[in-house]
């Protein structure tokens, strides 16, 4: 059987990053930076008051307390956006407001607080050394800094960032467009009714939320029945729009495996088994006219949400331009015995629970349910316990990695 680092090496082959794009600082919420950014101008790009309050010459109040305030007149107002030249001289001061420009001469803010809050006259009872409360021109940018660089995936704070130093759009890798294509007979569209021997569509939802979580533009296609003709049409229809197909089902060893199939014939897309458990039958290749990616997913619910994680999202990450990462590990101690079958590694449903009695590092609960159409245990897990190829059995308290998933 082929291990599974190597599956994952030939899926990545398929893939490249895709080329950037300007986006709209709100539409490239989510996606990866593909250049880095670097600030125009100072910012701030002038002098400027941190507080509501004065602009003074710092010596002019050096001796000013509550017994023996010092008084200045004001010699006028600035407010954030006045775009006028002002100037204070000893022996004055000007109000100032936050984020208004520091006028030319004064040294200090005084805050309002510290003071009667005089309009025409002030009493300073506080002494405000020079550089009180002024933000200085460059204080947070240098003109040419580096603010954000390529691979950064955009956030609130990222895009704040670039908005803060003039950009109005960002080069970006677009959101690789997943499509999402599930194959059965038996699948029913939930919200209908279900006849005997059917079952509603799943993993159709499941995969395209994961793609979308991943920073995708996952799509769930209308899902197909077991005729190879009509798998091969459906593929043919999503071409247009994807970047990368995902099917899940019939890559088996059944009778009507429509996906085998339909794609074997092709010679471009190769069927194999894959030494981990769940998730030993993939198919991995290119179809139509631009070779586009196709990844044949199982169809066992958990097989192909575990083949999701495993295997395809490094290709995800690389088509975004960031390095293909697997999920993140931590290293716990398993809370109970588990069992794997001889040559596969195992992807175990854990529980991620403090363990108080241990030195630190918590302790991973495998769901009881470990079969790879138990769906619902899915949900309650926050890792997959990897059981190594060489294990068919390990007891508790032995050290496992486990691969964290991501949670909304
Ligand atoms: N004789 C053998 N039989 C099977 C083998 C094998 O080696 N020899 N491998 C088993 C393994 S492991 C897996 S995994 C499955 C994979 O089968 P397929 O990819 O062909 O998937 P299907 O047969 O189409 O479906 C399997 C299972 O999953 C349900 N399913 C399928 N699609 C969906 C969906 N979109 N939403 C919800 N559930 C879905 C389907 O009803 C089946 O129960 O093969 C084993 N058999
Ligand atoms: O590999 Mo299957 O994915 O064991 O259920």
């Amino acid at each position: 059987m082929k291990s599974v680092e190597r599956h994952i090496t030939d899926i990545l082959g398929l893939v490249r990053p895709l080329p950037p794009i300007e986006l709209d600082l709100l539409r490239a919420q989510g996606a990866v930076l593909a250049e880095d950014v670097t600030a125009p101008v100072a910012l701030p790009p002038f002098d400027n008051s941190a507080m509501d309050g004065y602009a003074v010459v710092a010596a002019d109040v050096a001796g000013a307390s509550g017994t023996a305030p010092v008084r200045l007149p004001v010699a006028g107002d600035i407010a954030a956006g006045d775009t006028g030249a002002h100037a204070v001289r000893s022996g004055y001061c000007a109000r100032i407001m936050t984020g208004a420009p520091m006028p030319a001469g004064a040294d200090a803010v005084v805050p309002v607080e510290w003071t009667d809050g005089g309009r025409a006259e002030v009493s300073v009872h506080r002494p405000a050394a020079a550089g009180n409360a002024v933000r200085r021109a460059g204080g947070d940018v240098r003109e040419g800094d580096t603010v954000l660089r390529a691979g950064a995936r955009l956030g609130a704070a990222e895009l704040g960032v670039l908005a803060s130093v003039g950009r109005r759009t960002a080069p970006v890798r677009p959101r690789p467009r997943v499509a999402v294509l599930s194959t059965g007979e038996e699948l029913v569209e939930p919200g209908k009714p279900l006849a005997p021997g059917q079952i509603w569509e799943s993993n159709g939802y499941m995969l395209t939320a994961a793609a979308i979580a991943a920073g995708c533009d996952g799509h769930r296609h209308s899902f197909v029945g077991d005729e190879p003709a009509a798998v091969l049409d459906a593929i043919d229809d999503v071409l247009m729009q994807a970047d990368i197909v995902v099917t899940t089902g019939g890559v088996s060893m059944g009778a009507y495996d429509p996906v085998k199939e339909a794609l074997s014939g092709l010679g471009t897309v190769r069927f194999e088994q894959v030494a981990m458990q769940p998730g030993k039958p993939q198919g991995y290749g290119t179809v139509g006219e631009d070779a586009t990616p196709i990844i044949t997913l199982p169809g066992n619910p958990v097989s192909a949400f575990v083949s999701f994680y495993v295997l395809l999202l490094p290709a995800l990450h690389r088509m975004q331009g960031v390095a293909p990462d697997p999920l993140p590990t931590v290293s716990a101690r398993l809370a109970a015995p588990v069992s794997s079958p001889p040559g596969r590694r195992s992807y175990l449903r854990v529980r991620l629970e403090e363990d108080p009695g241990a030195d630190g590092g918590p302790r991973a609960v495998p769901a009881s349910r470990q079969a790879s159409h138990q769906l619902s245990a899915l949900a309650d897990a926050d890792g997959l316990a990897v059981v190594p190829e060489d294990a068919e059995s390990l007891p508790e308290g032995t050290e496992v990695a486990v691969l964290r998933l991501p949670r909304p």
